[in-house]
């Protein structure tokens, strides 16, 4: 496939896309950008063990994260994880909000800051391998601390084995007051009270009013950070919503002001976006790496 001639503006199909971006490159220094992790900067893999952010992603982080008023890895995942995945440790200035929200990484204090857990994520803990060996004995577990993710991926059948656990989780979860946030073959039963929306308003909130609040995700628990943008949009904010597109997650494809093909296609974006940030209109761009 050849490059499309701007593949920073060329994927954008929506006037509010199109005037977000527009924001962002006015005043880069004063935008948020919130990006998830799984199936947008880092292509989807069988174990989740083995997942590794998309090779152009670290350098690219690097450069976009001095130049903008918040960069942040904003995930399902425990931050700690995230962190090393992405290969990301000695970032200056890239910001991680993990478990939805409920924890991030304290960069000058050297230590994710978290709530302390409710009973129910150890109650689930004890809960589930009993239930899942009577419904669907080969379904994985990924204990992530705070919550329990139930993957279907590597079963025989893992779309009929996530629906056919749908309904026994969510009584899970109930009985132990967790909450099930469904995903790309994943049920992950999780504690209440923070979603991506409410991870990217904070990071809003904290640099003060922002020029342009941009997402990308691929996910359904991506869409609460879709609504986000959508809201202060409609508050005045500019923003943007780019999906990382995929077959499995085909809802989310119409709810976003751009699409592009997978963690390539955002590492393009990515870039495309630091190398707009790189001209001589944005003099604080980003350093030329050395020969
Ligand atoms: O918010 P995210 O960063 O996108 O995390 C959401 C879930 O992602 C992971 O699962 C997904 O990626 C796996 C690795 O590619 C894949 O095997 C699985 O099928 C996907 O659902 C992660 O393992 C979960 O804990 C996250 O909740």
């Amino acid at each position: 496939m050849t490059e499309p001639a701007d593949p920073l503006h060329a994927p954008l199909r929506t006037d509010e896309g199109r005037a977000g971006l527009a924001a962002l490159l006015a005043a880069p220094g004063r935008a948020v950008v919130g990006l998830d992790f799984d199936g947008t900067l880092a292509p989807i893999v069988d174990d989740p063990a083995d997942a590794r952010a998309h090779p152009a992603v670290r350098g690219v982080l690097e450069r976009l994260a001095p130049l903008l008023g918040r960069l942040a890895v904003v995930t399902g995942r425990p931050v700690e994880q995230v962190v090393e995945l992405a290969g990301v440790a000695q970032l200056h200035r890239l910001e991680v909000r993990g478990h939805y929200g409920l924890e991030r990484w304290d960069a000058a204090a050297g230590r994710v800051v978290r709530p302390e857990l409710p009973p129910g994520v150890e109650q689930v803990r004890r809960a589930l391998p009993g239930l899942l060996l009577a419904l669907a004995p080969d379904a994985a577990v990924e204990d992530k601390g705070a919550s329990l993710a139930v993957h279907t991926r590597r079963t025989p059948a893992p779309e009929e084995t996530f629906e056919r656990l749908q309904a026994p989780l969510a009584e899970l979860a109930e009985a132990h007051g967790l909450v099930v946030e469904p995903g790309r073959f994943v049920l992950e039963l999780r504690p209440p009270g923070a979603d991506k929306g409410g991870a990217l308003r904070a990071l809003a909130d904290e640099l003060g009013d922002p020029s342009a609040v941009v997402f990308v995700g691929d996910d359904l628990g991506d869409l609460a950070a879709f609504e986000a943008v959508r809201a202060l949009r409609a508050g005045g904010t500019p923003g943007v919503v780019v999906c990382s597109g995929s077959d499995e997650v085909p809802e989310l494809l119409q709810l976003a002001d751009a699409v592009v093909e997978g963690p390539a296609g955002v590492a393009s974006w990515l870039t495309a976006l630091a190398d707009a940030l790189g001209t001589p209109e944005h003099p604080n761009g980003a350093p030329v790496p050395p020969a």
